[in-house]
Formats: C-alpha cells, structure tokens, sequence
C-alpha cells in the first residue's frame, strides 16, 4: 500500500501555530482536517503511526480484518499490541459476571477504521430523526444528512464475476450514494460458502432481503453488506488510505505522528493551543481560530477533564483546576452487547481454505493476482427485525414498555451471519445476535490529571435489564434459524454455543451474562444535546458548552447508540461540521 504523505506534511517537533488543530487522527479527526485543509492550515496531533508499517498485513487484507488481528480478543489475557491498540481494559462488568474486558481502540493514523471489521452500514431514518429531536436541530434528519453521507464515500458496484455466487447478489440503492469521495465503499470479492447458508436460513424464517440494503435509511430485512474496501486491490480503506491521502501533497495539512496530546490550554474559557509530548520533547501548537478534539469515545472525554472540563468534583479530586464545569463529560456510554449461536458445519470458510497447506496457495494466488478469493473476504451477511410478536410476549413488562417508545420502524437485534474455526480446525457456523438499543448506561472517568494514564471505563453492560432480556429473545431467534432446512442442511449435530443444556429462560438469562460481548460500537460519552439537558456536552454544531473556541468531533458525540453500524455516520458527523465551520458556523 503506497503511503502518499509528502515528508513536509509530517510536523517537526517544537512550537507553532495552525488556524485549526485536531487532535486525534482516527476516523473522524482524519476526515475533518482533510475538509479543513481544503481551506485552512491544520495540525493533527496522532498517538500512533502508519498502521501498514506498525503492523503490516493484519490490518491490510480483509480476511485478516476478521480473524488476523489479535489486538481484537476480548480477554484480559489478550496479546499486545501497543503499537496500533490503546490496550485499554475496563472496570470490572458487576451485570456481566464481573468480567474485565480488553477494549481494542486504533492508535495509528486512521484510529479505529483501521481495526475495525469494515460494514459500511447507516442507521434507520428513524435514529436520525431522534438525533434531530434529542439536540432541537432538524439538520440531522436522515434526509438532511444525506448529502453528507453521499459526499464522504464513492460506490464501486459488487463485482459480480469474482464474488461467483448466486445466492449472494448484493441489493442497494444507487440513489444513497453521490459522486463522491474520498472513502471507497465496495463488496469484497468472495463470498463465503458456510455464510451464504446461514443468510438462507434468515430469510427461511422471515427476514427477507432488503432491495435497498443498508444505505437509505431503511434498516429492516437482511443484506449482503459492503465494506470500507479499496475495490481495485481489495485492501482495508481506512481514513487514513481515503481522507489522508486526499490531502497528500497539500502542505496545508500538517501531521504530528507517533505524538501525544497531553492537555487541551485555555486562557480563561478560550481555548487556545495543545501541549504534546513527541518523543519527551514537549511543546505547544497553538490554534488562531479552533481546537478540534478527535480523540475517539474514550479518550475524547478524558483529554477534556485532564483539561479542566468535566465534573467540578471529578476534577477537584484529582486537583485540576476547573475551566468549565461540565457534569455530562464521560457519562451516558452506551456499548451494544452481542452474544453468538453456533454450530459445527460441513461447509468450507475462507478460514479453513487458507489455513490448509494444499489450497492457502491458490488463494495468496486470487488475492496477489485478482484482488479476490478468500483473502479479500472481509463483511458477510447481515439482518435487522423487531422482535416477532411471539418473542415479544415473553419479554419482561418493562422491556416491553422501554421498546415500545421506539419509533415503529427501529430495528430491535441484529443478526450477524458468520463463521471461524474452532480450535481443532473445524468450521464453525456462527450467528450473533446483538441489541440495536442499548438502554444500560456505563462511564469513563480519570485515573489522575496525566493524559497518559488510561481512562476508566465501565461499560455500564446490562445495568438495565432490557438488554438481557433483548438478548435472550435474540438467542431463541437464532434456534429458530438453526432449525430451518438451510442451516439444518450443513448442521454437523447439536448446537455448540450456548448448547442444548442452556434452555430456561433463567439459563439463557446467565449465558447472555457470562458470555456477551462487544461488537465496538461504543458511543455516546461527550453527547450532543440541549444546553442543560444533564448529558449534554456539545451543541448541534458539536461545540464544547461552557468555553470558546472548542469542538469535538467523534462517535462520543452521538446523542443516542444508533442501530447499524457506526463508521459511515463518523464519516458523515465529521463532514457535516467541517462543512459548517467552512461556512463560517458558529464560532464561538
Ligand atoms: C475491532 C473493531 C471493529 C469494528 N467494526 C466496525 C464495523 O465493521 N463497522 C462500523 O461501522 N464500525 C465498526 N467499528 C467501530 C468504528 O470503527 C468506530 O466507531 C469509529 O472508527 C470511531 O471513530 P472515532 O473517530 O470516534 O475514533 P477513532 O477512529 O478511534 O480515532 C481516535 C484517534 O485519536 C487518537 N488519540 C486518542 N487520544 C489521543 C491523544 N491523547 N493524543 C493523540 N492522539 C490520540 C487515537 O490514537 C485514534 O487514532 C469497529 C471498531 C473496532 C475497534
């Protein structure tokens, strides 16, 4: 993968002053600076580096997005990484067995769109338009966020020959998508055998496929999802492969890699520059018109109360002295929780075709020659319902009442198909399940006043009771699909996960809980809202309440966790306020 940064776009060390300085170039900070550059200078302050060279193929190639890379595993135990992973571990989860999870989060340039498993999936009409009423701004329906989504991607269409399967024709609509750029959003070439089954065995039990798929605003059905991919080489399309390289060549664009930003100064409530640390040099890049925190639903909070704005008591408690005192800073986390369904099956995966010696050849053939085959595999099958009426009358009174003050068109599971390898080398077909509404609360606190020490986090996970219950209702779906002709034709016997023996609703209640994890889709912790709604932290035009001159700009502030997936709505918030401070918006 060429890297196309000019070396004099890479910041040396040492004070200087930027009209805009962004910190964080991940997913949204990347995309920002790039629309800024367009017309102003801009410094990005970033943690990590080049992921292709920090880390090489595991984040690259697409099948490797899915089971390659590491840094993804959950467990306390899990490998470091520290090279392109935050390795932040969490509180322990009291609602979920009292487990301490890792929580991979991207530190390289292009955050966490270069770990992430690459769906392209926006949200229901329906999510925006709570967005629009939760901050009073009808800008952020889905109609008026459109022109935003249609502006950050360009749509290759699927191609048909290499992904040489029938039974996995992807639906969309030409109408969602523009003429844009720069993010490239495509099918990958090869569609996995053991999930084109269980795509089957959705639609036997009733979620037929969307013809419009996942990008109009409907999120009902099922859909062959496209990918943050590079449709030409079938490589990972991140930020940084996409907004980064837009920007290559514009000197305008500065970037600090390999560099941390420590504290975000005031004088008075006036933001006015950052302290970063490269390298132990310490220095100031000063901001003429505005500091723009990009620093991801973690670390956005954090960097904001190291700073002085946050919680008064949290901050007395650690002395740091209070620039605004802002209650909502690292409060209302919200982290959709899954939990999977699974069984031995006879099919082949792309998993095992590379894993043996005799056909791995042939494959590193198709992906090094034709950009395809299992390598180039990457997002598969997905589906969104609210709950059968059948499965809804076992819910729990309150859960009841919780989704039914969700507009009628708000998914309520998803329904990922999937596979990998069991740890004998067996294939293993695999359906998740996971909440589209996450109604439990969690938080992200400080540790001390040094930006450097980990935020804490709890994930707050099933602090209300919906969310299991959801789940359990999900897993009962699930059975339903098992049992259809579809998956029961390459069912190699009984269930392996949960297992037969997990059948009360006590049961699935205690496996949901000991067993559900993250899908990554955390948001919510600097939200968007009202001045003086108790959560809010950014106004509709994402400025910081309490002091000037300050935005943040990231999945933290999503005012509510949407269903989908969140990368394509990161992409559209950042070009929505780019475009608003082009505009002249808002200055504070
Ligand atoms: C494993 C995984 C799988 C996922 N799968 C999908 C998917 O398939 N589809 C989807 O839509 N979404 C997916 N997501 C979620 C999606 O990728 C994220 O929601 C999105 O990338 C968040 O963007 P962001 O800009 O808010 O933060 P990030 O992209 O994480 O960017 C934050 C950046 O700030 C930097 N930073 C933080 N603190 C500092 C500091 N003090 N100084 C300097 N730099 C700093 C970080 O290094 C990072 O580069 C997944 C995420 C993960 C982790």
């Amino acid at each position: 993968v060429p890297l196309r940064i000019r070396a004099d776009q890479v910041g040396t060390p040492g004070d200087a002053t930027f009209d805009y300085v962004v910190i964080g170039g991940g997913t949204a900070g990347l995309t920002i600076a790039a629309r800024l550059s367009e017309f102003a200078s801009v410094a990005v302050i970033e943690a990590g580096g080049y992921y292709q060279t920090d880390y090489g193929n595991a984040s690259v190639v697409p099948l490797l997005s899915l089971t390659g890379i590491d840094v993804i595993d959950p467990s306390e135990t899990f490998p470091h990484r520290p090279e392109i992973d935050w390795e932040l571990v969490t509180q322990p989860q009291t609602n979920a067995g009292g487990r301490k999870v890792h929580y991979a989060q991207g530190k390289t340039l292009g955050g966490s769109s270069a770990l992430n498993t690459m769906s392209y999936v926006r949200s229901s009409a329906s999510a925006y338009q709570r967005w629009a009423d939760l901050v009073g701004d009808n800008s952020y329906t889905f109609d008026n966020l459109l022109p935003y989504f249609k502006k950050s991607v360009r749509l290759t269409p699927p191609n048909l020959t290499k992904r040489n399967a029938v039974n996995a024709t992807p639906e969309y609509d030409t109408n969602s998508f523009g003429a844009g750029s720069p993010l490239d959003v495509s099918w990958n070439n090869w569609v996995d055998p053991t999930i084109t089954w269980l795509a089957k065995s959705l639609q036997s039990i009733g979620l037929a496929i969307n013809p419009k798929g996942w990008s109009s605003g409907q999120l009902n059905g099922g859909s062959w999802v496209p990918s943050t991919i590079d449709p030409a080489h079938a490589t990972r399309e991140s930020s940084q492969t996409s907004f980064l390289d837009y920007a290559a060549g514009n000197t305008r664009l500065v970037v600090y890699p390999h560099s941390m930003a420590s504290k975000i100064l005031f004088k008075g409530t006036t933001a006015t520059g950052v302290s970063v640390n490269t390298a132990g040099t310490t220095y100031t890049l000063s901001a003429s018109k505005e500091i723009i925190v990009s620093a991801g639903v973690f670390h956005s909070p954090q960097l904001l109360m190291v700073s002085g704005v946050g919680p008064k008591a949290t901050l007395e408690s650690k002395s740091i002295a209070v620039v605004a005192d802002l209650p909502g800073v690292g409060q209302n986390l919200r982290d959709p929780v899954s939990v999977n369904v699974a069984h031995f099956v006879s099919t082949t995966n792309a998993q095992g075709v590379v894993a043996n010696p005799v056909t791995q050849p042939e494959a590193l053939r198709q992906y090094q020659e034709d950009a395809a085959g299992p390598y180039s595999s990457a997002a598969g099958y997905i589906s969104y319902e609210r709950l059968t009426n059948e499965l809804r009358s076992t819910l729990l009174d309150t859960t009841r009442a919780a989704l039914a003050k969700l507009p009628s068109d708000s998914p309520e599971v998803q329904f990922i198909a999937g596979t990998f390898l069991w740890t004998n080398g067996s294939a293993m077909g695999s359906m998740s399940a996971t909440i589209c509404n996450t109604f439990s609360r969690g938080s992200v606190t400080i540790s001390s006043s040094n930006a450097s020490d980990a935020p804490v986090i709890d994930l707050g996970w099933f602090s209300d009771p919906a969310d299991g219950d959801v789940l359990v209702a999900g897993i009962k779906r699930l059975r339903q699909a098992w049992a259809s002709d579809p998956a029961q034709s390459i069912s190699l016997g009984a269930e392996v996960i949960p297992g037969d023996s997990v059948s009360t609703d006590e049961q699935l209640l205690a496996f949901v809980k000991a067993n559900a994890n993250m899908i990554w889709h955390p948001s919510s912790t600097c939200s968007m809202g009202k001045q003086g709604d108790a959560d809010a932290v950014v106004d509709s035009q994402a400025r910081v309440f309490g002091v000037q001159r300050l935005r943040v700009v990231d999945i933290s502030i999503f005012p509510l966790s949407i269903p989908g997936h969140p990368q394509a709505s990161v992409y559209m918030v950042a070009e929505k306020i780019a475009d608003i401070i082009k505009k002249g918006g808002g200055v504070q």
